[in-house]
């Protein structure tokens, strides 16, 4: 499978869409709305950070599991980002050093490859949208869910530069499986038919280097 990664806003759930729909695939999405535990923890992330992050462990196997059938299926955020996220709020002082170790402990267990299983848990393409600091605050303010808002907790502001500066370095370390970066700067592919082309044209020629397409 294909999966998407990128800070929060970058526009994952939207190419996620248009990559599914480009290859004729399957597209995972990971529902915002529906999660009860997304709010209290931006309420009081001490007290529900790794809640949360078990929550989001368990949903994403789910979709690897579900997506597992075609190689050419599209999930819309990657396991391996989660431990990014958990670990800045480790970072942050709202995990325990116990909490830390069980996190990881888990995630390598849930991840580790079997011989006999039918297909590597591990995605085929990880795709990367990079955005800098300015968009991704535009881009969190303009969809406008309450919880998110730095108007309404300007702590935030702080969560969202360290993230996205997380985000160079754990590109740069991640070798789970082949990458690609997309500007997400650069091309709008939300807003601009044009640049969602040319990103889509810059996907399939990663696809077909790696013999997916
Ligand atoms: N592992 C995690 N730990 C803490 N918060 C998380 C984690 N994963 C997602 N979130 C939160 O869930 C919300 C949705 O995040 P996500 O980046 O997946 O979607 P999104 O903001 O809709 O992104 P996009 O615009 O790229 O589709 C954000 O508020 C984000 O902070």
């Amino acid at each position: 499978m294909i999966a998407l990664a990128g800070t929060i806003g970058a526009g994952k759930t939207s190419l996620t869409k248009l990559l599914a729909d480009h290859l004729n695939s399957q597209a995972f999405y990971e529902s915002v709305d529906d999660n009860k535990i997304l709010p209290l923890f931006y309420k009081d992330p001490k007290k529900y950070g790794f809640l949360l992050q078990i929550y989001f462990l368990n949903k994403r196997l789910d979709e690897i599991k579900d997506s597992y059938s075609n190689d050419l299926n599209v999930l819309d955020r990657s396991i391996f980002e989660d431990a990014l996220l958990f670990k800045l709020n480790a970072d942050m002082g709202r995990a325990t050093e116990t909490e830390s170790n069980i996190y990881s402990s888990l995630l390598g267990n849930m991840m580790e490859e079997l011989p006999e299983q039918p297909h590597q848990k591990a995605p085929n393409l990880l795709i990367t949208i990079r955005v800098s600091f300015e968009t991704m605050l535009e881009r969190i303010k303009k969809r406008g869910r309450s919880f998110e808002q730095i108007a309404n907790d300007p702590s935030l502001y702080s969560y969202y530069k360290n993230l996205n500066e997380r985000y160079v370095q754990w590109y740069e370390d991640y070798n789970e499986s082949p990458k690609m970066v997309i500007d997400g700067d650069k091309y709008d592919f939300v807003e601009d038919p044009a640049a969602a082309k040319k990103v889509l044209a810059m996907i399939d020629e990663k696809l077909i280097e790696l013999n997916l397409k």
